[in-house]
């Protein structure tokens, strides 16, 4: 299973020293959505030019305009784009279109979908690369959150898929036996006061599960 890393910064020079401390314990690096409005599109090109072996994740969270949303993030240096997965099919394939005529990928987020499974089927069939079962920052704040559903959701999928939900090196475990391509984490590792470390800590989590 792959790691990434969610950067919910807002400037690009922050955004640069997190990356840069992260990078070499993560396979993807996240402009989240914050630090993407905030900085603007070139922050992704600053991450891209910066760490240019890794994928790059521009976390759009695209709900209309799917095309041309997808195909300026893309001109800007990301490799994989996301939209939501509440927004119209059409939407979803205009940006599967961006993405296939920059040889890159979307990725669809379900936050918010009630039904994640069936909708996953869905989007991937619309030529999305994977789709992401996902709780936001202010789900995870509500009483009586657990992200053990998105869990399920994922393997009732049938399709490739990543969890973000608060993941800590307590919990990453049960992603890796979900059969998650791949575990996001942000405010485990942006948080901490020792980021390598945290970043550490989460490959070693993985590792160790794989081995378990
Ligand atoms: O996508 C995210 C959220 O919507 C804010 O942009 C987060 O990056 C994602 O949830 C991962 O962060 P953590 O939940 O803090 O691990």
């Amino acid at each position: 299973m792959q790691l990434q890393f969610a950067m919910d910064t807002l400037t690009t020079e922050a955004a640069l020293d997190l990356a840069g401390k992260a990078a070499p314990y993560v396979d993807v690096i996240e402009l989240g959505t914050p630090l993407i409005k905030s900085a603007g599109l070139s922050a992704i090109t600053a991450i891209k030019e910066a760490h240019p072996d890794k994928v790059v994740f521009a976390d759009l969270k695209t709900m209309d305009a799917g095309e041309l949303e997808a195909d300026i993030a893309f001109k800007a240096g990301a490799d994989l784009v996301t939209v939501l997965g509440v927004a119209g099919d059409s939407t979803i394939a205009g940006a599967v279109k961006a993405a296939k005529a920059h040889g890159k990928g979307i990725v669809v987020d379900l936050i918010g979908v009630p039904d994640k499974a069936a909708r996953a089927k869905e989007v991937v069939a619309l030529g999305a690369e994977f789709v992401e079962m996902h709780a936001g920052l202010d789900e995870q704040a509500e009483e009586g959150f657990t992200f053990e559903t998105l869990l399920r959701d994922g393997e009732a999928s049938g399709v490739p898929f990543s969890v973000a939900g608060g993941i800590t090196t307590d919990t990453i475990g049960s992603v890796q036996a979900s059969g998650a391509r791949i575990a996001v984490a942000g405010s485990a590792i942006y948080s901490a006061d020792d980021v390598a470390a945290a970043a550490s800590a989460l490959r070693d989590a993985i590792s160790e599960s794989a081995s378990a």
